[in-house]
């Protein structure tokens, strides 16, 4: 059975990238798919915006929402301080395979915990099962149409505090337009639009960040 796109880019890595190397492990996937397949990774410039809004929260607890092959994982990862942990959720049970062994191959696995499941089913889990809190900051870069949904149910969950910070990718390609409504119309959010560009392309895209504000 030939291969999926998803195990060439983890094989790439594996031969090409450093065990226990975050860094070379992101620059060997932008390698990748920049110059050989396409995927749907945050990429460099946007992940650089990633960055930078981790860095202002400094998050203890961290949530992502669409795991992929694990690139963001490994960038939000590297970037935690000790003790720190990021919950990172794959629908796609194909994909939390390959992102399991990318996290694995960085050497961050002892920050990241991936869930594999629908994300309406695990985000009402996280206080009990895994005994979550309240988040720090969230990243959702899953399917646009769950956006708004999740959203309300972390509110509804009480997994948002005053200062929780919810960063969006793909806000234009492929967009997510309802989810810009709502959270921009919301006086419990205060809204911030980077303008980028869709990973890998000259096509323009842009996150969102939204500060829950209680
Ligand atoms: O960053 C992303 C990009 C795309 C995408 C797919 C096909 C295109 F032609 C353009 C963009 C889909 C995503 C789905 C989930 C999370 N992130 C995505
Ligand atoms: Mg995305």
């Amino acid at each position: 059975m030939n291969q999926s796109k998803e195990q060439r880019i983890l094989n790439f890595v594996l031969q090409n990238a450093v065990r226990g190397d975050p860094c070379s492990v992101l620059d060997t996937i932008d390698k990748y798919c920049s110059q050989k397949e396409w995927a749907m990774n945050v990429g460099d410039e946007k992940g650089l915006i990633l960055d930078k809004t981790l860095e202002e929260v400094n998050p203890s607890v961290a949530l992502e929402l669409g795991t992929y092959c694990g690139y963001s994982a490994v960038r939000i990862a590297r970037l935690l301080k000790p003790g720190a942990r990021l919950l990172t959720v794959e629908f796609n049970p194909e994909f939390a395979a390959i992102a399991k062994q990318m996290i694995e191959f960085a050497g961050v696995q002892d920050k990241v915990k991936l869930l594999e499941g629908p994300s309406e089913e695990i985000i009402p889990q996280l206080k009990k099962k895994y005994e979550v809190g309240t988040l720090d900051f969230v990243f959702l870069d899953h399917w646009k149409d769950r956006y708004t949904p999740d959203t309300i149910l972390l509110q509804e969950c009480n997994l948002l505090k005053k200062g929780s910070v919810l960063l969006a990718d793909n806000i234009i390609v492929p967009g997510a337009p309802e989810f810009i409504n709502y959270i921009r119309n919301n006086p419990r959010f205060q809204c911030t639009n980077y303008p980028s560009h869709l990973e890998y392309m000259k096509v323009v895209d842009a996150m969102e960040k939204a500060v829950f504000l209680g």
